[in-house]
């Protein structure tokens, strides 16, 4: 699958599915107080599908699944800054514990633009979890409650990360060869 376009595996579909159970005992603790109420987890398309669908199974306490769509890359490897919606949500979140689940924050310019948005909608809470980070990359500070990894600034796809809409289907996370971007391949 995709021969030669990735430099190398970065995380293993193992460590994913490691890592996914243990911020889910995480995030079932801190939302135990809840019992079963209003815990929403709001997953942003299409990145984070995975994130979404895996760590929403391995949770053992009951949560609503809603979606947004936003895209700010398109086919480029770094951020346009402008976020569009493609999809809102479909329910009103005032008065719910809202937890966003991303799967990657780099620049941070996404996230810091869907914190505002959210928050003006007056959930009882707001929260983010992520799978991963790229520390050196960011250019927005952005409170992040819960992290899976820090990786390195580079470009990086698979498990529902993207160049150009490919490689999504990956089930590891790998560094993508910068010669798949740069030959315009
Ligand atoms: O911190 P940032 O620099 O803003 O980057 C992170 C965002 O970029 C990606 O989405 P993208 O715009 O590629 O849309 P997609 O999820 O449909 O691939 C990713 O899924 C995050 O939402
Ligand atoms: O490294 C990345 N890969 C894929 N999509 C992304 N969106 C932000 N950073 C990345
Ligand atoms: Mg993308």
């Amino acid at each position: 699958m995709y021969d030669g376009d990735i430099a190398s595996v970065l995380i293993s579909e193992q460590q994913i599915n490691d890592k996914i159970t243990e911020l889910a005992k995480q995030i079932d603790e801190d939302y135990q107080h809840l019992r079963g109420g209003d815990l929403v987890l709001v997953g942003v398309l299409k990145g984070a599908v995975m994130v979404m669908t895996d760590l929403a199974r391995a949770l053992p306490q009951p949560a609503q699944l809603e979606f947004m769509a936003v895209s700010s890359y398109g086919s480029s490897t770094s951020s346009s800054g402008v976020v569009r919606i493609l999809k809102d949500l479909d329910r009103d979140i005032a008065g719910k514990h809202v937890l966003i689940v991303e799967d990657i924050i780099d620049s941070g310019l996404t996230l810091s633009w869907l914190l505002k948005n959210l928050a003006s909608r007056d959930p009882a809470s707001l929260e983010v979890c992520t799978l991963l980070r790229k520390p050196d990359a960011v250019q927005v500070e952005v409170p992040l409650r819960y992290v899976g990894f820090d990786i390195p600034n580079e470009f990086v796809v698979g498990y529902g990360l993207d160049f150009a809409e490919r490689y999504r289907d990956l089930p590891y996370i790998g560094s993508l060869d910068p010669k798949v971007y740069t030959s315009g391949a």
